[in-house]
């Protein structure tokens, strides 16, 4: 069946289901647009505070409904708390229609996520780096590592402890270099191994995203697992995201991984800020001389033919490594180095992407 078939087969389906309070979810105002992609189907039910209980058995059959219709695509449907949407038209953000079910997140003006189609390709170095570049431009900035299943943020940024908990249950981020800092990872024991289960790794994600004092932060930056998973369809439907940007390697096979990410991402409408280039080029320590070790040019092709911008390319260097291990990211050790030069450069680009952050 075509994607936009199925999604309004599942949405016949979900007339079946009786919502707390009379009528039938299909009908249900705040229930989001049902988003097909080729391995999941989501949406999400906006409800109203203290109501996820109550809605709690209407979500369990709306999942059973669309998992018969669906074959073997995961589904997942997440209850949203925040008031739902009025019936009289969608709300806008941006000059563009918010998916019901999207509440965003109080203090934060603009949220962007690091995403890349497979491991290893220096996303948490690049968001990290990157966080700091665009707090260099004179932002409050917060950084959120919601890769579960590998997180590395303590590692980059030196994290010591677990965050502190306030009285009230909410966690006061860690404070690394004046960014605002959450992550699972500082809230395990070390070399502990995760195995997240979707809902769970669902629920970690909107407690780090919204009981976190976060404080008034311009821009959070969210450090996303790699691949197409259930953090990344939970954190779009659940929050406004303003955009993405996507780390790829040179190689192609990485860059075919980054395509399957970038159509999901198009999916769920966030926007794609660009892509950028990791460990494009090679600069000799000694004599500083530039090699395009992989060739030259293909993610910036690659771009054009996504119909992307391309937002710059990161060298790969001995001080990035060394300096990620130990802590001290090359904007902190370097800022006026070469590396820092280009994380800058990019950070300039992903604020030209961004609508204009009102201060
Ligand atoms: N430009 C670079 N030059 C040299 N080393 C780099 C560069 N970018 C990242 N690295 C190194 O590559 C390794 C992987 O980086 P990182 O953890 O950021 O990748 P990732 O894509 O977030 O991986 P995962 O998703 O598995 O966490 C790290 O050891 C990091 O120090």
């Amino acid at each position: 069946m075509a994607d936009p078939d199925l999604a309004a087969a599942i949405k016949s389906a979900l007339a079946a289901v009786e919502i707390p309070g009379g009528g039938d979810l299909a009908g249900y105002a705040g229930l989001s647009d049902i988003i097909v992609t080729p391995s999941a189907v989501a949406f999400a039910i906006a409800v109203a505070p203290g109501m996820e209980a109550a809605f709690g058995p209407a979500r369990e059959q709306a999942a059973a409904a669309a998992q018969q219709l669906v074959g073997t695509r995961k589904v997942m449907v997440s209850l949203t708390g925040g008031k739902p949407p009025a019936k009289a038209g969608p709300n806008f953000s941006h000059g563009k229609p918010v998916l019901p079910g999207k509440t965003p997140v109080p203090g934060i003006k603009r949220i962007i996520a690091a995403g890349s189609g497979k491991g290893g390709v220096g996303k948490s170095t690049t968001a990290v780096n990157l966080a700091l570049a665009l707090q260099a431009e004179g932002l409050r900035v917060g950084l959120l590592d919601a890769d579960l299943y590998g997180p590395s943020i303590p590692k980059l940024l030196a994290l010591e402890g677990q965050p502190a908990i306030r009285d009230d249950g909410i966690f006061n981020p860690h404070d690394a270099f004046g960014l605002k800092v959450m992550s699972i990872g500082s809230m395990l024991a070390k070399d502990q191994a995760v195995v997240w289960r979707g809902p769970m790794a669902t629920s970690a994600l909107r407690q780090l995203l919204r009981e976190t004092a976060w404080g008034d932060l311009d821009l959070l930056v969210v450090d996303l697992p790699p691949g197409t998973g259930d953090i990344q369809i939970s954190l779009f439907q659940q929050t406004v995201v303003d955009g993405v940007i996507i780390v790829s390697t040179p190689q192609d096979l990485a860059l075919i991984d980054a395509k399957k990410a970038i159509d999901m991402i198009r999916r769920f409408n966030v926007p794609l800020l660009g892509l950028v280039e990791n460990m494009s080029y090679f600069i000799a320590p000694d004599t500083g001389t530039r090699y395009d070790i992989f060739g030259s040019g293909g993610a910036e092709r690659a771009a054009a033919d996504l119909k992307m911008p391309f937002l710059g390319a990161i060298p790969l260097v001995m001080s990035i490594r060394e300096g990620s291990d130990a802590g001290t990211p090359p904007l902190v050790s370097a800022p006026g180095g070469a590396e820092a030069t280009a994380y800058r450069a990019i950070g300039q680009q992903v604020l030209a992407q961004l609508p204009a952050i009102p201060r």
